[in-house]
């Protein structure tokens, strides 16, 4: 039995940070763990132009501990109209890596996203020709379609038409919680990724109705059945370089989880390495774990790999109940209860 791991510095290729004083909060659990992180558009106001996510990205850093090290890696929201030269901007800045699709309606904050993609191919193909990624929220949004379907239906209406009239566009499947999903992204022609969340290696379904309803599991993509839980632990173990580490920690208040109509998103910045380590240690496979965390990411987006390292001890860890939040708190996923590792 493995019981100490030491992998190269690892990275968080999906996360939201929010901003203003939840951002200070959030910001150090992350610093903690990962060495850069794709940072999530999807503020209110969104992150639509090069300038605000530059002016986004001087907040990170303003809010940064002084003697932490982290790298944020900026994505502009797409929205209907946004012009290609806003992407040939993005590129030139040289801190966005990454244009994000949130289908409008999809999920939080995304009022302002795109009512149908064929509005978006002209930035598309500037996007295709810069190889600036594109990351894809990949749910439909058609009220006639089963939640727990949405995923499988958008490879068929979405990504299928897509990836045909666009095959050289750099796409990234994000947060994939579905066997058809991680068999697309396994068997697809050309330059698709997907990130994988800790939660979605973790849990099934029935963990938001274990003994009443658990709103601190509710996300979007939601929780599926077990035998898609067991297709994206093979995937992310498979040795597949298509599968990286992205966390979609998602904090919100506490309140607004616990709440008539609460808020989609789980809370795992302050402990994302430690339930990976337990994912990739209870299918048999810790010594994958270096690979999906700190090299697949790197790889698809054209960035060095980490300098330095850290280390998982297996080593109980009773987490908080709740943490603060800007004037809030929020609650860990799996808060107030002992996780079986920890990072040194
Ligand atoms: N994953 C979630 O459930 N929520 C995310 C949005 C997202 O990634 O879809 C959020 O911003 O809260
Ligand atoms: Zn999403
Ligand atoms: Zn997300």
């Amino acid at each position: 039995m493995t019981d100490t791991l030491t992998i190269t510095r690892p990275d968080d290729w999906h996360l939201h940070l929010r901003d203003g004083v939840a951002l200070a909060s959030v910001l150090p659990h992350s610093a903690r763990q990962f060495a850069r992180a794709i940072v999530m558009p999807n503020l209110k106001p969104p992150v639509t132009t090069t300038a605000q996510a530059v002016a986004y990205r001087e907040r990170i850093l303003a809010v940064l501990p002084p003697e932490m090290r982290f790298e944020p890696l900026m994505t502009l929201y797409l929205t209907n109209n946004t012009p290609p030269d806003e992407i040939r901007r993005a590129k030139e800045s040289g801190f966005v890596h990454a244009v994000k699709l949130y289908p409008a309606g999809a999920t939080t904050n995304s009022d302002a996203g795109v009512t149908d993609l064929s509005k978006c191919y002209k930035t598309l193909e500037v996007m295709q020709e810069l190889g600036m990624p594109f990351l894809v929220h990949g749910e439909v949004t058609d009220p006639a379609i089963d939640i727990f379907d949405r995923e499988a239906v958008f490879i068929d209406r979405v990504m299928l038409p897509l990836r045909r009239d666009m095959p050289e566009l750099k796409v990234v499947f994000e947060h994939i919680t579905t066997k058809d999903a991680a068999q697309y992204v396994e068997s697809a022609e050309g330059p698709v990724a997907a990130t994988v969340t800790a939660h979605h290696l973790l849990y099934n379904r029935n963990e938001i109705f274990k003994g009443g309803i658990r709103p601190h599991y509710y996300c979007l993509p939601v929780l599926k059945r077990e035998e898609h839980r067991q297709a994206l632990v093979r995937a992310v173990t498979s040795g597949s370089t298509r599968f990286f580490l992205g966390t979609d920690s998602a904090p919100h208040p506490k309140g607004l989880k616990e709440h008539a109509c609460g808020c989609a998103g789980c809370y795992t910045a302050l402990h994302a390495m430690e339930l990976y380590a337990q994912a990739f240690d209870q299918a048999g496979a810790l010594d994958q774990l270096e690979a999906f965390a700190s090299f697949n990411g790197p790889a698809f987006y054209n960035l060095p790999r980490n300098q330095g390292s850290v280390t998982l001890k297996r080593q109980p860890w009773t987490l908080p109940a709740e943490l603060p939040l800007g004037d809030a708190t929020v609650v860990p996923l799996n808060g107030g209860e002992t996780i079986e590792w920890q990072m040194a």
